[in-house]
């Protein structure tokens, strides 16, 4: 069996983490969809899909022959988006998600939608990681530590505060 679980991962958290593991326990495989993929370099979204592949994969580079990480651009036709999604990623039999309007649209759809854990949300959300970072707050202990050398390698955090400090 073959599951699908999307997510923007900015940045790849321990809450996502954890809920990944969760699903491989169930599956054979997992799609693993970089949503907003087309973003980048914004305080909501300040990675580019290339680098949050590159901290998913070496995060679970234990499962790799198990994951597909494949990034999906935004459609902005919500009735259309669920085609779009099955166009580029391998076929799957079940959806993992929390999201709303992710889990209606699949169900429209006629996909068998399982809802997963929440863990630690008050903490482990990617909102409160970029606030920790552009703060200067400790932030690290909340992603993968694989995470957080992408993070140090491709310069994030200074990317995150210089954005952040525009004011025009
Ligand atoms: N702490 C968590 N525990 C379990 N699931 C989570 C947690 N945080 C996010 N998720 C789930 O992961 C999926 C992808 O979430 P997303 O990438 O938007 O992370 P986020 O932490 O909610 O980010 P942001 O605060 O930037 O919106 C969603 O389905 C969401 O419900
Ligand atoms: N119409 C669309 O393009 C459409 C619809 C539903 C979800 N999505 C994307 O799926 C992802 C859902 O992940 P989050 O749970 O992180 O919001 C987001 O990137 C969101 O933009 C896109």
């Amino acid at each position: 069996m073959r599951g699908f679980f999307i997510g923007r991962f900015q940045p790849y958290h321990l809450g996502h983490h954890e809920v990944i593991l969760d699903i491989l326990e169930e599956v054979d495989e997992l799609i693993i969809g970089i949503g907003s993929a087309q973003e980048s370099h914004t305080i909501e979204n300040p990675f580019t899909a290339g680098e949050r592949i590159l901290m998913i994969s070496r995060a679970l580079k234990d499962y790799r022959e198990r994951i597909y990480i494949i990034p999906l651009e935004d459609i902005y036709r919500n009735s259309l988006w669920v085609s779009h999604v099955v166009s580029m990623v391998p076929p799957f039999d079940v959806v993992y998600s929390n999201n709303p309007l992710v889990v209606r649209l699949f169900k429209e759809a006629g996909y068998e939608v399982r809802n997963t854990r929440i863990i630690n949300r008050v903490e482990f959300q990617g909102t409160e990681i970029r606030r920790r970072m552009i703060c200067g707050d400790s932030w690290e202990n909340l992603v993968p530590k694989e995470v957080a050398e992408v993070i140090k390698e491709i310069g994030g955090v200074e990317r995150l505060r210089e954005i952040a400090s525009t004011d025009y």
